[in-house]
């Protein structure tokens, strides 16, 4: 089920949050919307929800127009970052109360809370209360509840943003293994660029209220459309007065062909990287490399290395 917005704008007082946005989500895709905090992602998901209207533009779901329609006939699903769970229903009545309230028959509600439940790895805790789980099972749950109405397209805003860095790793694979298996259409809010280019199929970059570039995580990565996308999607440096990733400088213990001779200022080594903080003629760019490279090139600071720029 393809989801369109054309022309979308969106203004609260006089501040406008989104400028005519157009955007199409592919059936059964995973997008994520990405961009700094208050750049207009979550207005934007909210309209394609229906729980925000916009002044102006249109909101197509499977080729239909939703523009009018209130969330409830929408038939979207949402996760948020804080998930309301009834706290005092078990995990399984959670799961089940969409298709309860729709009156679906109780052997098929059994079936398929179970099936739900088997697919977010709950199943062991569908006695449990919502408090008795850990954040990430239960942002698991919230996920198991908005796919119980078999919606046409499931709506994410930072549904891992309040987890630790450990678990939202472990919930970023399994969201990407879980849309693999499900294949709904999925729009993703997320203002991590790790996050947005490890799980999906295509990144919208939002800033002010405008979209900066659409495209796969490689092609943002390596065809930026302008520097706010570059400095985004991943480490930027300035060398010779424009940016560069800096894992593409090269450095080399002989000059070679363009290379710069840099004074090496401070080398820091995290994990296994190094980070080499350098100085040249009007330029403080920094180089990332690995352990073993720095080491082999025998960097010191205070020491000298020829730095080459990108081509
Ligand atoms: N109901 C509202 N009333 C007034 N201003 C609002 C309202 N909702 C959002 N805004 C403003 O619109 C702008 C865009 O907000 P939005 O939540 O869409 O941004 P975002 O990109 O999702 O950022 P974040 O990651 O911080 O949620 C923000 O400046 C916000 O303060």
């Amino acid at each position: 089920m393809s989801i369109e917005a054309l022309g979308i704008s969106k203004r609260f007082g006089d501040f406008v949050a989104l400028e005519g946005v157009n955007l199409t989500v592919p059936s059964g895709q995973l997008t994520a919307l990405l961009g700094p905090s208050g750049g207009g992602k979550s207005t934007l998901l909210r309209i394609i929800g229906g729980l925000e209207y916009a002044d102006a533009g249109e909101v197509r779901i499977d080729g239909v127009t939703a523009t009018d329609l209130p969330a409830q006939r929408r038939n979207v699903g949402f996760v948020f970052q804080h998930y309301a769970a009834f706290k005092h229903l078990s995990v399984y009545r959670n799961v089940a109360f969409g298709l309860e309230v729709r009156k679906r028959p109780k052997a098929e509600i059994r079936t398929r809370v179970h099936e739900l439940l088997e697919l977010v790895h709950l199943e062991q805790f569908a006695d449990r209360l919502p408090a008795q789980l850990s954040g990430g099972q239960r942002q698991r749950m919230a996920l198991a509840r908005a796919l119980a109405v078999e919606p046409k397209v499931l709506l994410l805003d930072e549904p891992f943003g309040a987890l630790d860095a450990k678990v939202r790793q472990e919930l970023r694979d399994w969201l990407r293994r879980l849309h693999d298996q499900v294949h709904v259409t999925t729009v993703f809010v997320t203002h991590d660029q790790d996050e947005a280019l490890e799980v999906s199929d295509e990144i919208v970059v939002i800033n002010h209220g405008r979209i900066e570039q659409v495209g796969t995580p490689d092609e943002l990565y390596d065809q930026p459309a302008n520097d706010f996308v570059m400095g985004f999607l991943g480490p930027v440096t300035e060398f010779d007065g424009r940016l560069v990733r800096p894992h593409d400088l090269e450095l080399s213990n002989e000059p070679t062909d363009g290379a710069v001779r840099a004074k090496i200022e401070r080398l820091q080594r995290v994990g296994f990287q190094a980070r080499v903080e350098l100085a040249i003629p009007d330029d403080a760019p920094w180089a990332q490399l690995s352990r073993g490279q720095a080491d082999a090139l025998g960097l010191e600071p205070g020491g000298f290395v020829w730095v080459r720029p990108p081509r």
